[in-house]
């Protein structure tokens, strides 16, 4: 330090030297002027560096020699040094700003960190993370907070963080009352969120916090806040749940094999499904038994695990009810989609062990994975298996062509019962082809429960019937005039609104033909409320009928259909066109009927073509390659005798 300093101020005297130097040299110069420009008595008189010689001419003095007579001594100890640098005016003014300078930034750092020390010490900051539930559960819980309104910078969005319905109101504070704001005529509804790098404060029960919203890989949330942190995250869950109370969460998974969110659904009722007497019963209280039976399961070492099979005919309500069970339950609904391309063995067991506890995992057309049937020859790999040339069964699909998937029955099975399979889990899977199915998937512990569905009984068309026009008291009427303005309901597309045709009219073959009546003017305050649950907004145009007219069309309209010939889906299709047409509806059953039996058959006969058609391709196929093995194999013995006779020729020669 101290050699610096002197180095410092070796270089400074020198300077300074030499600005002495310079000055007494422009001294010079100035002082030599005059003498020359001038009256030379008057300089002499003037110019102290001159003499004037006895003939009157100037004489000039003799130059003084500058030099430092007496060089500055430099101190060699650190307090004389630092003495000498404070003797340099300019320096001191430096270093004095040099101080303050760092006095101030200190004290500025350390206030930082005393401030964060101190909010350390009373605050509790969480972070959240998007993609996360819990980011979820907060940014509705925001959105509640009255607070959350006033904020002057927001981000708008049309995200619905797993809500859906009404329920996306809360996204818009203030909104809560409004029919829904909607975005050129869609749905969709805003959301304000926290808008980047700005940080709010809000009170929620006499506690102060903060919450900022930054990014950095991905976009998180932060708060600061004074309260229990689990209480308020508790809070969150609760109000984000209320607020899916009518819903059930769809999950499906993504191409790196995780779970994602992909939609929110409204709980279906489960008496909109309608099947055999007993079914229903059976698939609720199974399921609800499951549910409540975990330690009974533990206890007895059984793995916690239900898995239903439901299969039979398409259409027939093996979709909707798992949907439906869903929301009795209140379980969140992940598909597995095995028909995935990409899926593996490996995939699929990283998705099943990732369920979480209680859900339902389904599995659609559990036969439609594999293009190959499903049975033990297969797994084995033995295609010497006697199986193999029994015939397939009728509906099995052909057993050529590329795989969708990479999924083996092997893989399925693992997941479905492996070390990793999720405990608490129930599994449905449906199929519409049963038998092609392998006993190993279909024996209890993986598919407990078979259930089937087949096509509709009169009993389930009556019903059906009941359900599009019963009355339905649970249900306030709509306002009369604005049902009147709602033109866009439908899904059928006759009838005028003046003149319903389905009102009966006196003259008409329709009334003449059915003992029902009018509702006149009379029973409109007695005036049946319609459909429990295929919406009502058309009940206003429809006849008003009693609960009693309904029954006896909906038996005319169940005699009218043919035992177990079509499906559900067909009557629900059928029925959808006569929504507020009862009496034609009845009427043009037998027609509907007869037409969609002929079509049933030209269809089963198109499959069965098919069917064959694929059926003798295989076979070809089969023959072919056969063909080309043997040919191969008589090639390769040729092949091998002209060798051995080489070989022979060879030895003999030698
Ligand atoms: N039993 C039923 N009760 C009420 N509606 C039904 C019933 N069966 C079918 N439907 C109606 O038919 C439509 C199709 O039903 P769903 O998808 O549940 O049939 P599915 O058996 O799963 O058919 P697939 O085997 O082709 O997948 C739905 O809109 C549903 O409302």
């Amino acid at each position: 330090m101290a050699s610096v300093l002197q180095s410092v101020l070796t270089t400074l005297l020198t300077n300074a030297e030499q600005e002495d130097t310079s000055e007494s040299s422009s001294n010079e110069t100035q002082s030599e002027s005059p003498s020359t420009s001038g009256d030379p008595s008057s300089s002499s008189s003037t110019n102290p560096n001159a003499t004037t010689s006895p003939n009157g001419a100037l004489i000039p003095k003799p130059k003084k020699k500058l030099a430092l007579k007496k060089p500055i001594q430099l101190p060699n100890n650190l307090t004389g040094l630092i003495k000498l640098l404070f003797s340099f005016g300019a320096l001191r003014d430096w270093l004095k700003l040099f101080v303050i300078g760092g006095f101030v930034e200190s004290c500025r750092r350390l206030t930082g960190v005393l401030y964060r020390k101190i909010v350390e010490s009373f605050f509790i900051t969480a972070s959240f993370q998007e993609g996360d539930d819990a980011y979820d559960w907060v940014m509705v819980w925001l959105a509640k907070r009255p607070a959350w309104a006033k904020a002057r910078e927001v981000e708008v969005s049309t995200k619905t963080f797993g809500l859906s319905g009404t329920n996306r109101a809360v996204m818009v504070p203030g909104d809560e009352d409004d029919a829904g704001v909607t975005l050129s005529g869609s749905s969709k509804k805003l959301a304000y969120l926290p808008s980047l790098a700005s940080t709010y404060s809000l009170w929620h029960k006499g506690h102060w916090m903060r919450v900022s919203r930054t990014e950095k890989q991905k976009t998180y949330y932060s708060t600061e806040e004074t309260l229990n942190l689990r209480q308020i995250l508790l809070e969150a869950k609760r109000e984000y749940l209320a607020s899916q109370e009518h819903t059930i969460s769809i999950y499906v998974s993504d191409s790196t094999n995780d779970w994602r969110y992909v939609a929110s659904r409204p709980k279906r009722p489960l008496k909109s499904i309608i099947l055999d007497p007993g079914i229903k019963d059976l698939l609720v209280d199974d399921a609800r038994d499951f549910l409540a039976s975990k330690q009974w399961y533990a206890d007895r070492g059984i793995p916690f695990r239900r898995g239903y099979l439901l299969y039979g005919a398409p259409g027939s309500g093996k979709t909707s009810i798992i949907h439906s069970m869903a929301g009795e339950l209140g379980l969140d609904v992940y598909i597995v989609s095995l028909s995935r391309a990409g899926l593996d063995d490996t995939g699929l067991n990283e998705l099943i062990s990732d369920l979480p506890t209680r859900c339902i995992a389904l599995m659609e057309d559990i036969d439609a994975a594999f293009h190959q049937v499903l049975n033990r020859g297969e797994l084995d790999g033995d295609s010497d298996d006697e199986d193999d040339s029994a015939p397939p069964p009728p509906d099995a699909p052909p057993t050529t062509g590329a795989r969708t998937s990479r999924i083996s029955l092997s893989g399925l099975l693992n997941a479905l019962d492996g070390v990793g399979a999720q405990e608490g889990r129930i599994l449905y899977a449906t199929t519409n082809k049963y038998t092609s199915l392998d006993p190993a998937l279909c024996r209890p512990g993986r598919l407990d429960i078979h259930v089937e569905f087949k096509l509709a009984s009169r009993y389930q068309a009556r019903e059906m019937f009941k359900g599009f026009y019963l009355p339905n008291h649970n249900q306030e009427p709509p306002a009369p005039e604005k049902e009147e303005k709602d033109v866009s309901d439908s899904g059928y597309s006759t009838t005028s609104k003046a003149t319903p045709a389905d009102t009966p009219n006196p003259t008409s073959p329709t009334a003449s033909t059915t003992d029902l009546q009018v509702v006149t003017e009379d029973k409109e305050k007695e005036r049946p409320i319609p459909t429990s649950f295929f919406g009502n907004s058309h009940w206003t145009r429809g006849p008003k009928l009693t609960k009693q007219e309904v029954e006896d069309l909906a038996n005319k309209f169940a005699e009218g259909i043919p035992e177990r010939q079509l499906s559900m889906a067909s009557l629900q299709g059928y029925l959808m066109g006569y929504k507020i047409r009862p009496f034609d509806a009845v009427k043009d059953v037998a027609p509907w009927v007869e037409k969609e039996l002929i079509e049933r058959v030209k269809r089963q006969e198109r499959s069965e073509a098919r069917r064959k058609r694929a059926e003798e391709k295989r076979k070809a196929e089969e023959a072919k390659k056969k063909e080309e093995a043997e040919k191969r194999k008589a090639e390769g013995k040729e092949e091998t005798t002209e060798e051995t006779k080489e070989e022979t020729k060879e030895e003999v020669k030698s």
